[in-house]
């Protein structure tokens, strides 16, 4: 896990009138998943490829745990960082244990120590080894190369990974398959990561932080909750969609409005996954007789859900004004 550090770095490409990106300066800290979202052409890309050097910044400075990267070989760099990106870029001649293994291989570990390696991740991505370790990447589905592409990248413990719209090739089913297993894993590996999307609802389901950015610059740069509370201006409310209640509801995991659990309570309440999204939430309130739900996580209750924090979340305005 690292912390990365933007210290007002500007980006002209050569010739271009205007910047592509304009004095950012960003925290991300260590453990954190952080999503750079906006349209086309607003710098997110170049943003995230400064971090491995791939980009080079016209001036500023970019620190990874304290230390500037501009010091640092690029190539030892790239070692510490994994990189996973839309067309995966397997290589077609290589089997999927071999493609995991050539970040372990280029650090010259021992053969045994990559073996169970490969086995490891190849069960951390949910693909049985026995059966994945020798097909070409040819033998196996978009889906499957993508997780690949995650393993591959996972292979020498990164502290930081960047992933440029890793599921943006993907059909809509097995894009939401594969955004499930990354919010898994991140659950087990808390690595840093930095995340380019132009999807919303995959910021806002994925993210810690998420940073809005427009025409080089970053709008706002939070919580996916407390943008859609707050939107800093009309730009970031229209792209979030932050008018539409329901579409609100339904973009929120239930452990972000979370109430504690009371020292007793009904046994017989309602469960719902933390992991689910509140309008799941609203629509199992409704069909139950309670107006509280029982929040679990791996079976065990970690919280309660009420039609009042539902409320309270939708209209936060009207719970400060209570309290003036
Ligand atoms: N190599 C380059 N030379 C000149 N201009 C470039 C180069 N790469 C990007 N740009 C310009 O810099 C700006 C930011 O591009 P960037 O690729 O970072 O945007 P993006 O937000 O990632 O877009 P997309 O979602 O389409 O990939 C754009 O105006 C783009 O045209």
């Amino acid at each position: 896990m690292s912390t990365i550090e933007f210290q007002h770095v500007r980006k002209i490409y050569p010739k271009a009138t205007t910047a592509a990106l304009a004095d950012i300066s960003l925290t991300i800290n260590r453990g954190e998943f952080v999503i750079l979202l906006g349209p086309s052409g607003c710098g997110k890309t170049t943003l995230m490829k400064m971090i491995n050097r791939l980009i080079e910044p016209s001036s500023g400075t970019i620190l990874l745990d304290g230390v500037d990267i501009q010091t640092v070989n690029a190539t030892k760099l790239r070692q510490q960082i994994g990189y996973v990106i839309q067309q995966v870029g397997l290589f077609p001649h290589m089997t999927v244990a071999e493609n995991i293994a050539v970040v372990p291989k280029l650090l010259g570990w021992p053969k045994a120590k990559i073996q169970s390696r490969i086995d490891e991740l190849l069960s951390l991505i949910q693909l049985d080894p026995a059966q994945f370790r020798h097909r070409y990447p040819a033998q196996i589905s978009g889906g499957q190369a993508q997780r690949v592409g995650l393993a591959r990248a996972l292979a020498a413990d990164p502290g930081v990974m960047l992933m440029d719209e890793p599921f943006g090739a993907i059909d809509a089913i097995t894009r939401t398959i594969l955004q499930d297993e990354m919010l898994r894993i991140q659950q087990q590996l808390h690595k840093t990561i930095v995340f380019v999307t132009h999807d919303v609802e995959e910021a806002l389901r994925l993210a810690d932080k998420i940073a809005i950015l427009h025409e080089g610059t970053i709008v706002q740069y939070d919580t996916p909750l407390n943008l859609l509370r707050n939107p800093a201006n009309q730009y970031v409310a229209e792209l979030l969609g932050a008018d539409d209640l329901l579409r609100r509801l339904s973009l929120i995991q239930v452990r972000h409005v979370l109430q504690p659990l009371p020292k007793s309570y009904v046994a017989s309440l309602t469960t719902i996954e933390s992991s689910h999204n509140l309008r799941d939430g609203l629509n199992q309130l409704l069909a139950s007789s309670n107006d509280q739900l029982l929040v679990v996580e791996h079976n065990q209750p970690i919280g309660m859900l009420s039609l009042a924090a539902i409320h309270a979340y939708l209209h936060p305005e009207v719970i400060n004004e209570r309290h003036r």
